[in-house]
């Protein structure tokens, strides 16, 4: 694996707020954060965001009855903006879209409750654009959030979800980015095969919450960043004081070394951070534990993807 040929570039994770059970709302919201966060560079053109993420399901209330009342359908890769009719893709993607091409950025939307029309499964599913509009990669979260902590925090996505069943990396004019979506990043060999197909980053959309958020939130993002050598981000919606289910904020993104290069509070903001390529390389001269990996002593799943 060793060095990664990519261009340094700046990402910004929009931590949503105001969110509430009006899609159409929660569209607006996020249209105005993502020009407002473009705007504000207008006379510091060269320092503009390349690549801005939004988080966890923000387009509907984060809760297993309301997954299929708010999902939509979600197009094939490769289709453009303008292409479709309202039959053919759901007014959040077409939003996406627009948000893409009319600030001229790459987008990482977050994710949104999907519909399968041929099998009725709903999936929790992120897709990307480029900044003409194009949709250019979809992932469908994989490990579905079953957990049961008594007294403080259940859920069960596996009610009303499907887990995908596919890794999703996709190509910028500045790099290969790995994709995850929340409960994904507990699980090491996403991260660790995505590092492994030369990926820079690995971005997950999230939304954690005030009982496993202080826990594990942080702890996560550092082991994934130190065991790959790579950057890892994760993007929350805000707090909602009248949310049923009460997401962790804490946007943050964290370095190929393990440091925590700027972390949110819970409450609504857009954070920014350098991606640095050169840090990512030297790290990996430094310490060069992804050219020593010893598949002799433990071939494991992740070996095909030398
Ligand atoms: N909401 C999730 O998918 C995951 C989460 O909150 C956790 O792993 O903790």
């Amino acid at each position: 694996m060793a060095s990664i040929k990519a261009k340094s570039f700046k990402l910004a994770l929009i931590q949503l707020g105001s969110l509430n059970s009006s899609k159409s709302n929660n569209i607006q919201i996020a249209k105005k954060a993502i020009s407002k966060a473009i705007s504000s560079f207008s006379k510091d053109e060269e320092n503009k965001p390349n690549l801005i993420v939004l988080p966890e399901i923000w387009n509907s209330p984060y809760a297993v009855n309301s997954f299929r009342e708010y999902s939509e359908k979600i197009p094939k890769i490769g289709s453009k903006i303008g292409q479709l009719n309202e039959n053919e893709e759901g007014e959040t993607v077409k939003a996406m879209r627009e948000m893409a091409r009319d600030n001229k950025i790459w987008l990482i939307g977050g994710s949104i409750p999907q519909k399968d029309e041929k099998t009725d499964e709903i999936f929790n599913t992120c897709t990307v654009y480029d900044p003409e509009g194009t949709l250019v990669a979809i992932h469908q979260k994989v490990h579905l959030f079953d957990i049961d902590i008594p007294g403080r925090q259940t859920f069960k996505e596996s009610d009303t979800l499907t887990g995908g069943k596919s890794l999703t990396t996709f190509d910028t004019p500045f790099g290969k980015i790995g994709l995850g979506i929340c409960y994904d990043i507990r699980f090491p060999e996403m991260a660790t095969i995505a590092a492994r197909q030369g990926c820079v980053a690995m971005i997950y959309p999230a939304a954690f919450n005030t009982t496993t958020g202080p826990m594990h939130w942080t702890l996560l993002q550092r082991a994934r960043a130190v065991d790959n050598q790579i950057y890892v981000a994760m993007c929350s919606p805000a707090r909602h004081p009248e949310a049923s289910y009460q997401a962790y904020g804490h946007s943050s993104v964290v370095n190929p070394l393990g440091d925590i290069l700027v972390e949110a509070s819970h409450e609504p903001t857009t954070i920014y951070a350098d991606i640095d390529v050169d840090l990512l390389n030297t790290t990996r001269r430094n310490l060069p534990v992804t050219i020593q990996r010893r598949f002799d002593v433990y071939p494991d799943v992740a070996e095909k993807f030398l």
